[in-house]
């Protein structure tokens, strides 16, 4: 089935062989979307707790779509840079369960917090095994079992955004990562209170250092919606040629995106997106549409959650018009 196929907006071919959907009818579709979505500019805030993403100009909207057979779509400030924060916690995720398979979940749960990204309460009651790896606890475990993994954890890093993307010239933003250095107080005290409990097993700086870089990748949404194709695309990176994860686990990841990756909205999101996704406060949101596409949009300023506010609606605008729902995701 072809979920581009049922939108009433988008136009279909008859040429053999070719999907059922016109390039033109999906950036027609697009478009529309960008053009609604951009009536809530104005809405929201963009991250001031670091500095350095407090420059951002909060009229930016770009979306970006990435086809299961390589087509990439693009509106609006699509090719515009921009930090991508806890999005890199799918690559960070996604690089450490190729290493260490199941046994990650020894260390890290599988469920949602309900609470915000950055809390710590949870961290000291559950006696430092973080409630899943989208928070802030949980990312920093699975950078600690990627600092123990490879040589250059963050070299490594890099290069998965890039081969998966196909842009060999992402960089890591210095400004943010100073700035995040800097104000690191709260996920310093995650980190030393998660060592504390023995579930950190390199230096603090060193796993600080890892997660910080990781979430300072400068990227823009036709980049993040190539990379993470390969969840939509049952574990195959078409743009790497290479089975990225195994279909079972791009499934798993998706499932945990669902729960988890809108961090304490993210029973909102389901209900009203109904997609596998994650967010940064970098105002960028990525969606899976196992299947058939993955979709970044991006817009800096945040809701009291630290999800975009325009990105959302523009992601709800685009369920809808799919008549994807939760019971299909
Ligand atoms: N939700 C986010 O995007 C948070 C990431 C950010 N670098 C932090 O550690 O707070």
């Amino acid at each position: 089935m072809n979920l581009l196929a049922h939108y009433p907006g988008v136009k279909g071919s008859s040429r053999p062989g070719v999907s059922s959907t016109t390039v033109e009818g999906v950036q027609e579709w697009l478009e529309g979307i960008r053009h609604q979505a951009s009536t809530r500019l104005g809405q929201g805030k963009v991250a001031s707790y670091i500095p350095a993403l407090s420059k951002q100009d909060a009229n930016r909207f770009g979306i970006a779509i990435c086809t299961n057979d390589g087509r990439v779509y693009a509106a609006g400030d699509a090719r515009e840079p921009f930090s991508v924060q806890s999005i890199s916690k799918v690559f960070l995720l996604t690089l450490s369960l190729r290493v260490f398979g199941n046994t990650l979940w020894e260390r890290v749960g599988l469920n949602p917090s309900g609470m915000p990204f950055n809390s710590l309460i949870q961290l000291e009651a559950e006696c430092g095994k973080p409630r899943n790896p989208f928070i802030n606890a949980g990312a920093i475990v699975v950078a600690d079992s990627l600092v123990s993994a490879f040589a250059t954890p963050v070299q490594v890093i890099q290069d998965t955004a890039r081969r998966l993307s196909g842009n060999s010239s992402i960089l890591i933003d210095r400004d943010v990562l100073a700035s995040e250095w800097k104000h690191r107080s709260r996920n310093a005290a995650m980190a030393y209170l998660t060592k504390a409990f023995g579930n950190i097993n390199n230096e603090v700086d060193d796993v600080l250092h890892t997660y910080f870089a990781c979430c300072s990748l400068s990227m823009n949404c036709v980049d993040l919606a190539v990379a993470l194709n390969y969840l939509a695309a049952d574990g195959y990176s078409r743009q790497a040629g290479e089975q990225f994860v195994e279909a079972e686990l791009a499934r798993r990841i998706n499932s945990l995106l669902f729960t988890s990756g809108m961090y304490d909205a993210a029973g909102e999101f389901a209900y009203r997106v109904g997609l596998p996704a994650k967010s940064g406060v970098g105002g960028g949101i990525v969606a899976i549409v196992p299947g058939q596409f993955s979709v970044c949009a991006w817009s800096p300023a945040l809701d009291d959650n630290g999800n975009s506010v325009v990105a959302q609606y523009a992601l709800e605008l685009l369920s809808e018009s799919l008549a994807v729902s939760s019971a299909c995701a």
